[in-house]
């Protein structure tokens, strides 16, 4: 299977004046279509680790290679481009538009790309549609549960067709029975789109291979559960 994500020799420093290494020497592979959960104590990384497979960050040193482009000289425009294109986020407060409504909510992701209007309207029904959110369209995202607030938080970061899914602790502010929900969604939409999954998480919820993260190193990566 080719590699949706490649992490070569990765390290992140904060700090200027007093240095903080919070990643050393990451080397990590994400395959194609795979579900992966990344585990680990608090401040141990996971996030920062999330955040530069996204390209939201970039490491200290090392590459980040996404869909077979390595980022690491790449112009800001082009990276956002890029990552628009191949990544969907999914964090543990939605942060969905209150002021709009939850089909616009979907949209939102697509007006960056240049997509017929009306393949990404259609792509937006079939997707409320599948996450049981179909009746729920026109109203407020305030209108609806936790539950279905994250829901349409899935449907949006799918709207344009990623080959990847980076989620940060998406259960976190869900009861039991809205986390399962929750990821038999994943699991569903691996399976019908194909989309790679990386989750977060500190759920018991463990889905496919397990990388586990130990004071900012990779202490142990289980193969695929699949
Ligand atoms: N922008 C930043 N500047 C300085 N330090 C940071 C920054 N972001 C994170 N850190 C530090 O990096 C360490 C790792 O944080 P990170 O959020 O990646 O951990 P985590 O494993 O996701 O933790 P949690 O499970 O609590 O969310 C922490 O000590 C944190 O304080």
């Amino acid at each position: 299977m080719p590699n949706v994500i490649e992490l070569k020799d990765v390290n992140k420093i904060y700090g200027t004046r007093v240095k903080s290494q919070i990643l050393y020497d990451i080397n990590l592979e994400i395959e194609e279509n795979s579900i992966n959960s990344v585990v680990g104590a608090s401040g141990s990384g996971k996030t920062t680790l999330l955040n530069i497979m996204g390209t939201l960050d970039r490491p200290t040193s090392g590459e980040v290679i996404i869909d077979g482009s390595n980022t690491k000289n790449m112009a800001q425009h082009k990276l956002a481009k890029l990552r628009n294109q191949a990544i969907g986020f999914i964090f543990q407060f939605h942060f969905l538009l209150q002021e709009f409504n939850v089909f616009d909510n979907v949209l939102m992701p697509s007006k960056i790309q240049r997509n017929s209007r009306t393949e990404v309207k259609e792509r937006a029904n079939r997707l409320l549609d599948m996450l049981g959110l179909y009746k729920y369209r026109q109203y407020n995202v305030l209108d609806l549960s936790g539950g279905q607030q994250q829901r349409v938080a899935i449907a949006r970061s799918l709207i344009n067709n990623p080959k990847i899914i980076l989620a940060d602790e998406p259960t976190g502010n869900l009861d039991l029975h809205s986390s399962e929900d929750v990821y038999n969604i994943f699991k569903q939409v691996n399976k019908e789109y194909g989309v790679a999954f990386v989750i977060v998480t500190h759920d018991k919820h463990l889905a496919g291979r397990v990388i586990k993260i130990q004071d900012g190193e990779i202490l142990l990566v289980s193969p695929s559960a699949r």
